[in-house]
């Protein structure tokens, strides 16, 4: 299996009071797959992900990609692992102000060896026409496309995206959902998808509750639809 998650455990400790975000979480990914991991707000969704993505440490528990084990990595082994293997997309984009959408994504193709032609990127993500503007000078979806290819530019294997149309109007929701369906058929991309909106789940191959940081619901979808046909 390409993503296994094994018995996560997650303690937070503040003052004296220690609060478990994550119980036992456990599930597995097939690659090229499409993800979602639905929940209510303090679940442990983005506790989760942080620690399958490198950014976090798992108290307990297991968490390999690809049959490497990246519970057990070293500081160093994670930062190359987070710079070669993941790529990240947010609810607010986090470009950097002062830089083109060119060099946005630019920054991230050159700290990888092998990555994605930056004008094949734009032109995947729709954004040829604006790679001289700056981010204030797009729309919410166009930020959210840059992020995207900037996070794809490195060829990750895993993409997560944590609410990624958290900040954006319906219909740009939809574009940008069709556009994450998209570059995971075109780059065959694994792609984990953090959201509340439980329509998005139609989207994905998988289908992930979690609830007080125990997974609840663990769905295989045998009818994904085209982003264009969920309604919410
Ligand atoms: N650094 C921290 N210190 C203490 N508690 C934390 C910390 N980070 C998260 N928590 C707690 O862990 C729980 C899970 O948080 P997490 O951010 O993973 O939830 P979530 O499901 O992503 O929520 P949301 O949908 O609101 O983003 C929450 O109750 C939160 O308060």
């Amino acid at each position: 299996m390409f993503l296994e998650v094994n018995n996560l455990v997650k303690k937070y400790q503040t003052g004296k009071v220690t609060f478990q975000a994550l119980k036992n979480t456990s599930f597995t990914m097939e690659q090229g797959q499409i993800g979602v991991i639905l929940g209510p707000s303090g679940s442990g969704k983005s506790t989760l992900l942080n620690i399958i993505g490198g950014i976090d440490y798992a108290d307990q528990g297991r968490v390999s990609v690809g049959g490497i084990e990246i519970t057990q990595m070293s500081d160093k082994q994670l930062t190359e692992y987070r710079r070669s293997s993941v790529g990240f997309v947010f609810q607010f984009y986090n470009l950097i102000p002062n830089l083109t959408v060119y060099e946005n994504i630019e920054v991230s193709s050159n700290i990888t060896k092998d990555s994605i032609k930056i004008d094949e990127m734009l032109e995947a993500v729709g954004m040829k026409e604006f790679r001289d503007r700056f981010p204030r000078e797009l729309s919410g979806g166009q930020q959210q496309r840059v992020s995207i290819a900037r996070a794809l530019i490195k060829k990750p294997k895993l993409l997560f995206c944590d609410e990624p149309t958290g900040a954006l109007d319906y219909n740009t929701s939809k574009e940008i959902l069709k556009l994450l369906q998209e570059v995971n058929r075109k780059y065959h991309t694994t792609i984990l998808i953090i959201t509340h909106n439980n329509a998005i789940a139609g989207i994905a191959h998988r289908k992930l509750r979690l609830r007080s940081g125990e997974i609840v619901e663990d769905m295989l979808n045998e009818n994904v639809v085209s982003a264009e046909r969920i309604e919410w």
